[in-house]
């Protein structure tokens, strides 16, 4: 699903924020990542989002090669990856159904049909009946599920999250999680960067750390 061979990122002509990393990501896997701030955790899902281009090495994402994709491809692997920054980058000037409902029209589906698969959306993560609300009106947690939401709405094989669960308490934080839990245990591959130590240890999966030149893969771990 994922494959990382001996890759490097700087960004301009500055050092490498991540040097010689090389790991696999099998389908169906959840893996948090996890690290000091200004380590590198949002860079790693950059990468494998295909925001940013890699400065060595390579990255398969899907079966392609990200630095060699055509633009042909481009379209079908960016709906194969659902990514949810830290930035949410929801719309505020629409209702949060016609936020969800704008992948699929990008993606050419006719509304109806979009406008279904936006409300089925809404409520795998819990937010039927706030279809017509304003994203501004809905709460950090609610804002959350809504950017997951449009991230799954194109039925995602892969689901990339940076630091979904920051600025939320306790209880939004363990919501949030359990919808990441539920797409992944359907079979979606889940990435997480998260600083929150108590949810790694409760999730207790595959964790990547990302330290400044040092990235450690700690393997599954069965409890
Ligand atoms: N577009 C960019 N241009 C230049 N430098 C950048 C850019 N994006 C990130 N950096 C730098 O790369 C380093 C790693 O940043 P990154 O956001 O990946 O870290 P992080 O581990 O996700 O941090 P945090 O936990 O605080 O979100 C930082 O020093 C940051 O300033």
């Amino acid at each position: 699903m994922i494959e990382f061979q001996h890759v490097s990122k700087s960004y301009g002509t500055g050092s490498h924020i991540l040097e010689d990393i090389s790991f696999r990501v099998t389908a169906g896997e959840f893996v948090f990542i996890a690290g000091p701030s200004g380590a590198g955790k949002s860079t790693l899902l950059k990468l494998i989002a295909g925001l940013e281009p890699c400065s060595k090495g390579s990255i398969h994402v899907n079966g392609q090669r990200l630095d060699q994709i055509t633009a042909r491809a481009r379209p079908y692997l960016r709906r194969a990856v659902g990514v949810i920054l830290q930035d949410t980058h929801l719309l505020y000037d629409r209702s949060a159904l016609d936020n969800v409902m704008l992948p699929l029209a990008v993606a050419g589906h006719p509304t109806g049909i979009a406008r279904s698969r936006a409300r089925a959306a809404l409520q795998k993560v819990g937010l039927s009946g706030k279809e017509e609300a304003n994203p501004i009106s809905l709460s950090g947690g609610e804002q959350q599920r809504l950017a997951i939401a449009r991230a799954i709405v194109n039925r995602p094989a892969l689901l990339i999250a940076d630091e979904p669960t920051a600025n939320l308490d306790r209880e939004t934080a363990r919501k949030v999680m359990s919808v990441f839990r539920d797409f992944n245990q359907v079979g979606v591959t889940t990435l997480v960067a998260t600083h929150d130590e108590d949810l790694m240890a409760q999730y207790a999966q595959r964790v990547f750390v990302v330290e400044p030149g040092r990235f450690r893969d700690f393997p599954v771990s069965k409890t």
